[in-house]
């Protein structure tokens, strides 16, 4: 993973004391990496969304903390696969773990050692790297229950540290940036200083429009929608105009986007059109097509486009 020529950026960082490398982000849907991630690096990267399994692709943040760059790999939750895409995302999530120089694994501590979180803890056995284990969402959990959550999962599985944090207001995140800057390996940075992420624009849109989507429909729409940006041109007047498509499985689903006269389309467009301006600091002319492709979810294409390898079986 650690190989320049990957990304297509020349090396940076001159000192000889620099450091560099990458940190994949494990834990079940809803632990909190989206919201460490945005914390580490100090802007918003990643989504974060009260439904859980919104992230599908690898997106990256991109810390700084001394000499050290930190590369975040936001890895998609890891749970029990059932559908084919599932398991292209948990086997995405396992491969960028056995890659990167170090693992954090997040766990919600107010939900603790889920049965699911059992099988991420026994998954992680067998990586070789250096590990850390998060207590996330401290805020919201008593001093006595978190010592108690320590222990138990000291039984499990062996650590290099353990840290107590709640990514939403920063306590403890400071000794976590230490710990980071000082394991990953001598090196030069990859990435230009004042580069946060390499997640391409285009699908960082395009994350931001599913996310609206999710937003607006709730339980009408699980999971069986996906939105790709077809087109990005940077206009004279300094606007870009954006063109993305939403692919649902059925017309059904199709009616439902675009909502009574156009209302949900529209509604989505504006709250999609808005955040990805802010992010851009440039006017955004938003333009959404919604499409029936049936069975879009055993596509391979489709996958290549959301960064995950296409599973060849059930
Ligand atoms: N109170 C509290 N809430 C938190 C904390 N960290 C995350 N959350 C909330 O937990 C929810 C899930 O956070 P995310 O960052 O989206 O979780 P995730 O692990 O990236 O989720 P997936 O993308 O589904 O894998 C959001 O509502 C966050 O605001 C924390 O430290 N304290």
């Amino acid at each position: 993973m650690n190989d320049v020529a990957d990304n297509g950026m020349a090396p940076q960082g001159m000192a000889e004391n620099t450091r560099c490398g990458f940190v994949a982000l494990i834990g079940a849907p809803n632990a909190g990496k989206s919201t460490l991630t945005n914390a580490l690096v100090g802007t918003k990267v990643s989504i974060v969304s009260h439904k859980v399994q919104t992230t599908r692709s690898l997106v990256r943040g991109i810390a700084l903390e001394g000499a050290t760059q930190i590369i975040l790999v936001d890895t998609p939750g890891i749970f029990a696969p059932k559908r084919r895409l599932e398991k292209a995302m948990v086997r995405s999530a396992w491969s960028g773990a056995g890659d990167a120089d170090a693992v954090v694994l997040l766990i919600d501590a107010r939900v603790g050692v889920t049965e699911e979180v059992a099988a991420i803890i026994r998954g992680l056995i067998d990586v070789r790297r250096p590990r850390a284990i998060l207590l996330n969402k401290i805020d919201l959990v008593k001093r006595e229950e978190l010592l108690e959550l320590a222990a138990s999962i000291a039984d499990k599985i062996s650590f290099d540290r353990l840290f107590m944090v709640s990514a939403l207001t920063g306590d403890g995140l400071a000794d976590l940036r230490n710990w980071l800057a000082q394991t990953l390996p001598l090196g030069p940075w990859l990435y230009p200083e004042d580069q946060i992420s390499d997640a391409p624009m285009r699908m960082l849109a395009s994350e931001i429009t599913r996310e609206k989507l999710f937003h607006r429909l709730h339980e009408e729409l699980p999971y069986r929608s996906t939105v790709e940006t077809d087109s990005w041109q940077e206009r004279k007047d300094g606007s870009v105009r954006i063109e993305q498509t939403i692919f649902v499985e059925r017309e059904s689903q199709r009616k439902i986007v675009l909502g009574k006269g156009g209302e949900t389309i529209k509604a989505i467009s504006t709250g999609a059109r808005r955040e990805i301006s802010e992010i851009l600091e440039q006017p955004v002319h938003l333009f959404l097509f919604v499409k029936v492709r049936e069975n879009w979810a055993d596509d391979p294409e489709r996958y290549r486009e959301m960064g995950l390898e296409f599973p060849s079986s059930d």
